[in-house]
């Protein structure tokens, strides 16, 4: 454990993902918020654009190309994917530890990434020794790293959905996986797009990116990466009416093995001691608003008898432990914090 304060910076203060690190990091014991950049809102004091941190957070917006991040331990990028990784390479060299919550070190292969993400990566010698950012799949790689690719907020459902089946092959690999995904409009971002207006995105519902959306190599790698062998695998997401909260349904065939196994018995052992993940009592329904602002992931498996399938419904808010929880566990993890400093909150409900 370190006894001085952690010092913070977070590139992308004025996003949804950078309000949340920073309500999370206010009353985080460990931690001392230096830095919080907008290219927009420079001098601002970030609690007259949020009020919410009134009190709480002191500073000013900085402007990122005025900032000394090398002054920082970590620093957290907030921003659009190619941010991060335009900037890795002085902070790795300076000793700072990185954060992306985009996509710039998710991804080993750099063919795939440039496909998906229409940028070439500027530094795949930092890629490589990046550890994926799901602690429950990851922890010593992530106590190791020097950069954290943290993960997509529909990945870590699907991930830590499947992996305790993954791990132990329990699952007929001859058919494809399938997630049906659905998230609020929170997980587009705070910048200005026509599908998530009020008058579009409220009292309606739709699937997005069902011929192909970035999230699905992503969830592919993985899923091949913790069953060792090829995985088919469907994905569609879906925009919901709500401000918060993410929901993945997701179908497997058990293989004959999976079919005499105490599925729910595994899940329970494999996430037992696990903080952030919660295997609910058989024939539960995960709701959203049971981990709304909390860092908490919650399933439920339905083994469905008559097809040999089963369905795990998973949920999580995907502001938090789709992105800026996972972030600070991550944080904890790697500078030997206790892994729930700044994390301990009950979720918001009604
Ligand atoms: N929303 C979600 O649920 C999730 C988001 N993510 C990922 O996290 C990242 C941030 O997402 P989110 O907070 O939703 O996005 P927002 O669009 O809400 O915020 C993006 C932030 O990045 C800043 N920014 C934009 N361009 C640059 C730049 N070139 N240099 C420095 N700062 C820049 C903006 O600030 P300003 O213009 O003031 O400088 C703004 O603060 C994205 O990569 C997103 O894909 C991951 C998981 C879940
Ligand atoms: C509702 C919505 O639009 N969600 C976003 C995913 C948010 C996320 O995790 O994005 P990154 O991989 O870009 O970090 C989307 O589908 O593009």
């Amino acid at each position: 454990m370190q006894s001085k304060k952690i010092k913070v910076g977070i590139v992308g203060g004025t996003g949804y993902t950078g309000v949340e690190l920073l309500r999370l990091l206010a009353l985080h014991p460990d931690v001392e918020l230096s830095v919080i950049t907008s290219r927009g809102e420079a001098g601002l004091p970030v609690a007259d654009m949020f009020p919410s941190l009134r009190g709480r957070v002191n500073l000013a917006f900085t402007d990122p190309a005025q900032a000394d991040l090398t002054l920082c331990d970590v620093v957290f990028f907030a921003t659009p994917h190619g941010v991060a990784m335009s900037q890795a390479k002085a902070l790795v060299a300076a000793g700072v530890k990185v954060i992306d919550l985009a996509a710039d070190f998710r991804l080993q292969d750099t063919a795939v990434f440039e496909q998906w993400y229409k940028l070439s990566h500027s530094c795949p010698e930092i890629l490589a020794d990046a550890a994926y950012g799901i602690p429950e799949l990851y922890r010593d790689k992530v106590r190791a790293a020097q950069v954290i690719g943290n993960p997509g907020c529909y990945p870590t459902t699907v991930l830590l959905g499947l992996a305790p089946l993954l791990e132990q092959g329990l699952i007929d690999l001859s058919v494809p996986i399938i997630s049906d995904s659905k998230s609020g409009v929170s997980g587009a971002g705070r910048k200005a797009e026509v599908a998530t207006l009020f008058a579009e995105s409220s009292d309606n519902m739709k699937a997005y990116g069902v011929a192909g959306h970035r999230h699905h190599p992503e969830i592919h790698a993985q899923l091949q990466q913790i069953a060792g062998e090829q995985v088919q695998f469907i994905f569609v997401p879906h925009l919901i009416p709500m401000i918060r909260g993410m929901l993945s349904t997701i179908y497997v065939k058990l293989s004959a093995l999976g079919l005499k196994t105490d599925i729910q018995g595994l899940y329970e052992a494999r996430y037992q001691g696990e903080a952030f993940v919660d295997v609910l009592p058989p024939g539960s329904l995960p709701e959203t608003r049971s981990v709304r602002g909390a860092n908490q992931l919650r399933l439920a498996l339905h083994p469905q008898a008559d097809s040999g399938y089963l369905t795990i419904i998973v949920v999580q808010d995907n502001l938090v432990k789709g992105a800026a929880g996972q972030a600070v566990q991550n944080m904890n993890i790697m500078f030997d914090l206790d892994e729930q400093a700044g994390l301990n909150i009950v979720p918001l409900l009604p």
